[in-house]
This record gives structure tokens, C-alpha cells and sequence, in this order.
């Protein structure tokens, strides 16, 4: 695991946003219906987790899967990026989708957003077009191009506006692409888009 201490750059009282189902082809690996609206929903401030601390399992999942995805953190002149792990607690949201109940336990425990260092946005001149990807120990897993996203950064922005109100510092995670599948204690991810940013994170139980 990395020491680079990475500081924080979320801050308590921002919202984190995620978008789900926004690649057809990961879409279609969980037997879901592409949408044609996006699909939204809310991550805790205690998902939130920054490298150098571990990603922990809940106790009540046998099945967690990762799922690299591009953030988009909103700034008064612009926005900026991170790169982020949606980590999704498989088993429970399948069971919570089967009783049509929210996905919190699914999506919001505790360390289930691990997110890089900020990315300045003159390091991605073209959000629509870059490659993200994860191996884990090793074996690369997820290995995508935002250019296959379903609908695009700007339209989503726009659409969450008119929902939730953005404020400055706010996260949105934009969806994964295909590749998701579940991971071990002790195993050791790593992730990266293209040449900008990369990073660390062990998993661990939560005992
Ligand atoms: C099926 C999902 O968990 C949706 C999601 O989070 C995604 O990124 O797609
Ligand atoms: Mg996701």
C-alpha cells in the first residue's frame, strides 16, 4: 500500500452524486435495462476514503465488486476530476433491486468511495474521451473509455441540476464501465486514467 499522505479535498457538507448504468456495456454484464434517463443515487460522507486507508468489507456482504469510475467535482469557474471507486456491496443491491427497496446498504457503507488526488481540469482537455482503468493484484479488470458513456458529462450536470442543486465541491461519480467483479481481503487494487492520475487501495475486513 502507498504512504502518500493525499489530502483531503471533499469536504464534510458536499454532496457525493453517482450515476449508474451510464455504460451500455456494463449495463448489459448485470442483466440491466440500458436506461434512457439516468439513474441516480447518494453516497455518505463516510464512504468517502482517500489513499492510504483501507477499503473495508461490511460484515453483511459476501460479495463486494469495484467499479472504477470518472468524478466530477464541481468548481465556481469550472470543474475539475478525481478518479473513483464506486465500491458496491453486489449481493445486497441485487436483493434490494428484487424487493424494489433503495440500495444505501448496497452503495453507502462506510469506505465505499475511494478517490484519487484532485485533477485540475487542464490535466483532461476532453472528459468525454479518456481511458480509465483498474487491475487488481495485478490482472486488469475494468478497462474503459468515457467516450462510451451513455450520456454525456455536460448533460449530466445539467440534468442533476435540475434536481439537486451543485454547489461548489460537490462529487459526481459518472458510472463504470464493464469489467465489475468482486474482490478479497488482502487484495490490492490499482487504477489509473491514461498518463494523469493514479491509485492505491487495500481491502480489508471490517472486524
Ligand atoms: C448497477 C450499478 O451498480 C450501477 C452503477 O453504479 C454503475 O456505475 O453503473
Ligand atoms: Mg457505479
Amino acid at each position: 500500500m502507498t504512504s502518500r499522505n493525499i489530502s483531503r479535498f471533499w469536504e464534510w457538507g458536499k454532496k457525493i452524486i453517482c450515476v449508474g448504468r451510464n455504460y451500455a456495456d456494463h449495463a448489459k454484464e448485470l442483466n440491466n435495462i440500458v436506461p434512457t434517463e439516468p439513474v441516480l443515487f447518494l453516497k455518505t460522507p463516510s464512504a468517502y476514503l482517500t489513499e492510504g486507508s483501507p477499503i473495508l468489507i461490511p460484515k453483511y456482504s459476501n460479495s463486494v465488486h469495484h467499479e472504477i469510475e470518472l468524478g466530477v467535482v464541481i468548481g465556481k469557474g469550472g470543474t475539475g476530476y478525481a478518479l473513483c471507486l464506486d465500491m458496491t456491496a453486489r449481493d445486497v443491491q441485487d436483493d434490494c433491486k428484487s424487493k424494489g427497496l433503495p440500495w444505501t446498504l448496497a452503495k453507502a457503507f462506510n469506505t465505499s468511495c475511494p478517490v484519487s488526488e484532485f485533477i485540475p481540469k487542464e490535466r483532461i482537455p476532453d472528459p468525454g474521451n479518456v481511458k480509465i482503468w483498474l487491475n487488481v493484484n495485478g490482472q486488469m479488470r475494468q478497462n474503459g473509455c468515457t467516450s462510451q458513456m451513455i450520456f454525456s458529462i455536460p448533460f449530466l450536470i445539467s440534468y442533476i441540476s435540475e434536481i439537486i442543486t451543485l454547489e461548489e465541491g460537490d462529487l459526481i461519480l459518472t458510472g463504470t464501465p464493464k469489467g465489475v467483479s468482486a474482490v478479497q481481503v488482502h487484495d490490492e487494487l490499482h487504477a489509473g486514467i491514461d498518463d494523469v492520475v493514479s491509485m492505491t487501495f487495500k481491502i480489508q475486513s471490517s472486524s
